[in-house]
């Protein structure tokens, strides 16, 4: 069961475009949202919040399309920038935005606050870019969303906080069975927690797998640089060569390559290796 299902989306824009998008979000679970500057990730994000209009195509959440009020509910959005309401404090911002959720939890609210250490008299305006991010969590926390959709949360956090948030986060998914989908450049915190990665790279999606078929499917290969010749270079998704070898991205069973015995090196692949050698250019 999915949670979001994007059909055939398209965007243009004036020197960009999304064109055919097809996602899944999985009810459930983790799934991050990867991809270089400028791929599209908060375009994406904020076509699905209803934010910008699509072309063609539809977006669904929860089943029902994407533009159904009621569902504004179930959702918890985390904005990578706080720029509304500068001017309040955390107290005046809650007496609003409270009263809109039926689901508000004043506890949990409280619980949170307390953990974030954030002031409650002291003006928006006035806090750290960490500070505005603990406050978009807080809010969108607060009213126990069945969905959790993220914009580079980790982005302005002190490394410390940020591995509670990822602890937070995994723990939300053992207690309540939260769908939680983060877009992010920190592509170890996804090594971490994510069950699912979507990787978007000029607008298309180039890889939209589990976690677990993604580490059983793709490894990084070194060996000597008389390795590469034409037919060998084919089995491999970009290289990179160095003065003495190469290393290069491998999708499949890298045991084809145990005839090399020590002359070569595998490893399992992380996220950033995937997303360097999948965009990267010949050299
Ligand atoms: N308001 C806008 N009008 C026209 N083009 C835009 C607008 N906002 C973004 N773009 C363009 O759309 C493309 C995708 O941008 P988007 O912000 O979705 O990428 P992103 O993957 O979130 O990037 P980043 O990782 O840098 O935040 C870029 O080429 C950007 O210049």
């Amino acid at each position: 069961m999915n949670t979001v299902e994007f059909h055939h989306v398209t965007k243009k824009r004036k020197d960009f475009s999304i064109e055919n998008l097809n996602i899944n979000i999985p009810k459930g679970y983790i799934t991050g949202f990867i991809g270089p500057n400028g791929s599209g990730k908060t375009t994406t994000i904020q076509m699905m919040m209803n934010i910008l209009q699509l072309d063609e195509g539809n977006i669904k959440l929860f089943g029902t399309p994407h533009k159904d009020h009621t569902i504004k509910q179930r959702i918890g959005f985390v904005y990578d920038d706080l720029y509304m309401y500068e001017e309040f404090t955390i107290k005046k911002m809650k007496s609003f935005i409270a009263p809109l959720y039926n689901t508000w939890n004043e506890n949990l609210f409280q619980s949170y606050l307390a953990k974030f250490e954030l002031p409650t008299r002291k003006k928006l305006k006035k806090f750290s870019r960490g500070m505005k991010m603990k406050c978009s969590l807080l809010f969108a926390l607060s009213h126990e969303p069945e969905f959790i959709v993220m914009d580079e949360p980790t982005g302005g956090l002190d490394p410390i906080f940020r591995r509670e948030l990822l602890d937070l986060l995994q723990n939300l998914m053992v207690n309540e069975d939260q769908t939680i989908f983060l877009s992010t450049h920190i592509t170890t915190d996804l090594d971490r927690i994510a069950d699912h990665v979507i990787f978007i790279y000029q607008g298309k999606i180039i890889l939209q797998q589990s976690m677990d078929d993604i580490k059983g499917q793709f490894h990084v290969i070194k060996g000597k640089r008389d390795m590469i010749d034409a037919d060998t270079k084919e089995l491999f998704i970009g290289i990179q060569n160095t003065e003495v070898g190469f290393s290069a991205l491998f999708e499949g069973n890298p045991s084809i390559f145990n005839t090399f015995g020590n002359e070569i090196v595998i490893d399992h692949a992380t996220l950033e290796d995937i997303m360097y050698f999948m965009t990267r250019k010949e050299n």
